[in-house]
């Protein structure tokens, strides 16, 4: 059973496997296709330095990107910053890079900033940030050690060095903000927007 009422799917302009799930567990008939873009480029060229304009910038970009390849198709960017005060972090490029990043934000509040976009015929019909903020508990060198030890490579594959729905649970002593938001997809938002648009049946 599907929930989206369009005939042709949703196109989601992302690599992110959590993203995919989170739209095609709530019974929208998603593709996935990656924006091939350079974001560190985007992010440096458009002099930005708040961190909910470089998500909300990217997403866009991304959705843009490949809306001009998929003509008629709606297609949702996203992307997710981390910022620590003035600081921004990108996706640790390895183990050690990970829990260099994690000793940093040990005992700290930082924010992720997760923004969406829908574009069509390359118009941008919708475009929102969201923020959650994530106290982390003071860790021991030896922790941070069995996290990423328990969590593996997959501490590189997200800007903040964890998976909140797993092991990267234990970092944390308080969070606020929506969980989809941590996982870098505003959904609610996401979901009253296309709602509003006609094109979900619930
Ligand atoms: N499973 C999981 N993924 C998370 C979590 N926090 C962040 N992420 C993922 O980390 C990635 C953030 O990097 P982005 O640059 O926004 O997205 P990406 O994975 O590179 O994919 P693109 O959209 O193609 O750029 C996204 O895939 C998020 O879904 C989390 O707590 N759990």
């Amino acid at each position: 059973m599907t929930v989206w009422r369009e005939r042709q799917s949703l196109i989601l302009a992302s690599q992110s496997a959590v993203r995919k799930s989170l739209l095609a567990n709530a019974g929208i008939a998603v593709e996935t296709i990656p924006a091939d873009i350079d974001e560190r480029a985007i992010q440096q060229n458009s002099g930005l330095k708040d961190p909910g304009e470089i998500a909300a910038l990217l997403a866009c970009e991304k959705a843009t990107f490949i809306s001009a390849k998929y003509p008629d198709r709606y297609v949702v960017g996203a992307d997710q910053t981390l910022a620590l005060g003035d600081q921004l972090f990108s996706k640790p490029a390895d183990r050690a890079a990970a829990a260099a990043q994690i000793t940093t934000l040990s005992g700290q509040t930082h924010a992720l900033h997760s923004a969406v976009s829908v574009v069509k015929d390359g118009v941008t019909l919708f475009s929102h940030v969201s923020v959650a903020r994530m106290t982390m508990r003071a860790l021991t060198g030896s922790e941070i050690a069995a996290y990423v030890d328990e969590a593996g490579d997959a501490v590189t594959a997200s800007v903040g060095a964890y998976q909140l729905e797993r092991t990267g649970v234990h970092l944390f002593d308080r969070i606020e903000g929506d969980h989809f938001t941590i996982l870098g997809l505003p959904l609610l938002p996401l979901l009253a927007f296309l709602r509003s648009r006609n094109l979900l049946a619930v």
